[in-house]
């Protein structure tokens, strides 16, 4: 059942039969609202079969559900979202709807994907009220599984958990022409997605975005700033697709299986990444498959397993780990091929967290230019029980 009070306290920022002045209102909506929702609604953490009255709004941390309640800050991110009136937004997780509110005033219609049915009501009864509702259109949706309809840009309080995927998804989606997408991020993420070559936050999460993206620092926001308060500070940023001809001409699956080889461990140099058996048997296979357009050559009891390989040098690798077949004279001369190039090039010593995308384009292309390719093993992946999946994201 909707709370009545909850409802009351998080529309008081728009609702026209509130008494006070809209100014007095917004300087003391934080308060009011941090207290009352403190009283009248129930985090995970905090729930028990005995104390759930049919009154209580429960927040579920598991879907990252912290309200931002601060009205300056979610007047700063409609405003520096440059909204025009003639837009369609997409939000993901709208929640109870105080970042929908404004958006729906700034945009010519809102799309809005929420997990949790509840929201979605709330949301909807809330549009309403505000006679917005003709405005707005909001789906029960997982939005990484969700496809989503036309949108000029994203404005979204995502929540933490799927971050990646979502970033991911947004800017390497195919189908999706949108001008920026601002995000309310964790702090520690967003800084990722900030870094720059030699940052130690530099990732492979960081270059893959910056191949097709700008993306800008906009402000930091405090985690007393949300209901109920997380553990973490946040960030909103703000990101720009790049248009097709800034981006540069690379086969970007090609371009994300590369990087995750690179980026498999950081600070590894890439002469040391590259030099794994498995690694190799790995870009062998894959060449071999590039050239045949052909099955790749896997799962043989005879040949080598680099699952249950001894001598290793990174066991603890949880990435894709296929067993392939070859003899051990294709694989030396294979990995000569592969060293050679890092040699002649000069990246045998470099670490991928210290190359810009300049030198990751320009190393990709040698080693292709010596036979060398890279695959996302997704499609192979799903296809295959052998393989073993725990395959990390972008991070
Ligand atoms: C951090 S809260 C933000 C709520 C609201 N936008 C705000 O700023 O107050 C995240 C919201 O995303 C929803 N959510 C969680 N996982 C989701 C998913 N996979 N797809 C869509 N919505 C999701 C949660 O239910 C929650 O409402």
């Amino acid at each position: 059942m909707m709370n009545t009070l909850l409802k009351n306290q998080v529309l008081s920022h728009n609702n026209t039969s509130r008494p006070l002045p809209f100014k007095f209102v917004e300087l003391l909506f934080p308060r009011i609202l941090v207290q009352q929702l403190r009283t009248n609604t129930l985090h995970d953490k905090h729930e028990t079969k005995d104390r759930q009255p049919d009154n209580f709004f429960r927040l579920h941390k598991s879907k990252g559900q912290h309200l931002l309640t601060n009205p300056r800050v979610l007047d700063t991110i409609v405003r520096k979202s440059a909204i025009n009136p003639t837009d369609t937004v997409l939000e993901i997780g709208p929640g109870t709807g105080n970042l929908t509110l404004r958006l729906l005033q700034a945009a010519s219609k809102v799309v809005a994907v929420e997990i949790d049915e509840r929201m979605v009501k709330f949301l909807q009864e809330r549009a309403s009220e505000q006679g917005l509702q003709h405005k707005l259109s909001v789906t029960r949706e997982d939005a990484l599984k969700a496809e989503f309809p036309r949108f000029d840009l994203v404005v979204a309080n995502i929540p933490y958990g799927i971050s990646s995927p979502l970033v991911t998804k947004l800017v390497y989606g195919e189908g999706y022409n949108f001008r920026s997408a601002t995000l309310l991020l964790q702090k520690e993420f967003a800084r990722r997605l900030l870094a720059k070559p030699g940052d130690s936050e530099f990732n492979r999460l960081a270059v893959n975005v910056k191949l097709v993206a700008e993306v800008e620092f906009v402000m930091d926001v405090s985690k007393r700033d949300f209901v109920p308060c997380p553990k973490v500070d946040s960030s909103v940023v703000i990101i720009r697709p790049k248009s097709e001809n800034e981006i540069p001409s690379v086969n970007l699956d090609e371009w994300r299986a590369f990087t995750r080889s690179c980026f498999n461990k950081k600070n590894k140099t890439l002469g040391a990444t590259f030099k794994q058996k498995k690694r190799v048997m790995e870009l062998l296979n894959l060449s071999q498959m590039r050239e045949s357009e052909g099955e790749c050559r896997r799962g043989s009891n005879d040949g080598y397993d680099f699952v249950k390989d001894d001598n290793l040098d990174d066991q603890s690798d949880d990435e894709d780990c296929i067993a392939y077949s070859y003899s051990e004279t294709e694989l030396t001369m294979f990995k000569r091929k592969i060293i050679e190039v890092l040699k002649t090039s000069g990246f045998e010593d470099k670490r991928p967290s210290k190359l810009s995308i300049e030198d990751l384009l320009n190393l990709l292309s040698l080693l292709n230019g010596a036979g060398i390719y890279f695959h996302d093993l997704k499609g192979a992946e799903n296809a295959d029980n052998n393989t073993v999946l725990n395959r990390k994201d972008m991070e």
